[in-house]
């Protein structure tokens, strides 16, 4: 008989991975949502099977149901979907970039037929919505898994079957060990970036050519601070303590290293600045990590008409599949650089030597 999948919260996350599973198995996909505009786009676009506006009715129907709402209202559903009597087994997973408010909710249900997995994809995007969903957003990330005394190894292994076909990498951990690690790699930063938009936006009274001077290093740090402002304050608030300590840690660290400047000490200040590029460097190394990483070629190109599509139309003649293109630095009239990344290191060597011999100015990441 063909599973019967719900997901509840049908945005950028919950869209995604609607649009990867109907894609790519033979579920039946319900899309649930409070938003009626977005049931209408998940309906007219094909990205579910059928919607429904009753939670509680068409949660009853499936085998799977993907909680993918804002953590809060996630938080909010678990709660009611506790006093929900299910007749049938079911398997209950979230996609929360918080894990342990998650947790927590998910304990208060007893029903010996709900199985609950939770769930965190690390993909996304700044944009929110389901009109900014793709089946393969997910690709090669990490997608963390934190089962429950009522998940059992079969209901695992049927998650990771429905999940598949996102092709991300499953990684066990529990809610406090997530909290933790996300709080240090994603949630943190993210404070930091609107931080130090915060600093450029005042300092711009007194300079009014700031936005024009913002390079390529100030953009690419402050990136994330273009995100959804409601999810990301949901996510400070639910992971509050990790986020409490890791300012206080940021902020004697910061002291330490104002005292360090204003003292003048030279080479203390260049160890911190080794340390962190030795750290950094190391984080995209290929043996390194469960994070899958790309073999990276930078690539200098001039900001004419066409310049992207001829290095593409080079490599593809020499039937040479780029996986990812970013372009770092671009302005009006220079030289800009260009991220190619390929699946494996000879794509990559041979990608170098052929765009070396038709004129352009390369550097490949060890
Ligand atoms: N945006 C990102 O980069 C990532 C987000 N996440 C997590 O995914 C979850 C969803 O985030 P996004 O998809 O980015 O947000 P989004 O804003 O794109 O989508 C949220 C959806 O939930 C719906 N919704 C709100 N209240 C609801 C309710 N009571 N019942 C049902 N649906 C409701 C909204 O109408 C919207 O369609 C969050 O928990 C977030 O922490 C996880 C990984 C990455
Ligand atoms: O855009 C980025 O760099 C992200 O960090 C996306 C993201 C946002 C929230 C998550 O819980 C996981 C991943």
């Amino acid at each position: 008989m063909e599973q019967k999948v719900l997901v509840a919260g049908l945005g950028l996350i919950g869209g995604s991975l609607a649009l990867n599973i109907k894609k790519n198995t033979n579920a039946f996909v319900y899309g649930y949502d409070t938003n009626p505009s977005t049931l209408e786009y998940s309906r007219m676009n094909g990205i579910t099977d059928a919607v429904s506006t009753d939670f509680e009715e068409v949660i009853q129907k499936v085998d799977i149901c993907i909680l993918a709402a804002p953590v809060s209202v996630t938080v909010d559903l678990i709660h009611q979907i506790s006093h929900i009597a299910f007749e049938n087994k079911i398997i209950i997973t979230d996609v929360s970039s918080v894990k342990g408010p998650v947790m927590e909710a998910a304990l208060s249900i007893t029903n010996p037929n709900i199985s609950f997995i939770g769930g965190h994809p690390m993909a996304g995007s700044h944009k929110k919505g389901i009109q900014a969903s793709k089946g393969h957003l997910f690709e090669n990330a990490i997608y963390v898994l934190t089962p429950t005394e009522s998940s059992t190894s079969n209901d695992i292994n049927d998650l990771k079957t429905l999940l598949f076909h996102t092709k991300s990498k499953f990684l066990i951990l529990d809610a406090d060990e997530h909290d933790e690690m996300t709080g240090v790699i994603s949630h943190f930063p993210h404070l930091i970036a609107s931080s130090l938009v915060h600093q450029a936006k005042s300092w711009q009274k007194k300079h009014p050519y700031i936005p024009k001077l913002a390079a390529g290093g100030f953009r690419d740090i402050t990136r994330i601070a273009s995100s959804n402002p409601s999810m990301w304050k949901d996510i400070f608030f639910l992971n509050k303590d990790k986020m409490s300590t890791l300012l206080a840690d940021w902020i004697k660290e910061m002291t330490e290293i104002k005292e360090l400047i204003d003292s003048g000490e030279n080479e203390k200040i260049q160890k911190y600045l080794e340390e962190a590029k030795d750290f950094r460097d190391g984080l995209d190394s290929k043996k390194k990590g469960v994070i899958p990483s790309f073999y990276d070629l930078y690539v200098d190109i001039f900001d004419q008409p066409g310049a992207l599509l001829k290095v593409i139309e080079i490599l593809a003649n020499q039937a040479i599949s780029i996986n990812n293109i970013e372009i770092l630095e671009i302005r009006e009239g220079i030289t800009g650089v260009l991220r190619l990344s390929f699946q494996d290191k000879n794509d990559q060597v041979v990608s170098n030597a052929i765009l070396k011999r038709n004129g352009y100015e390369t550097m490949i990441e060890e």
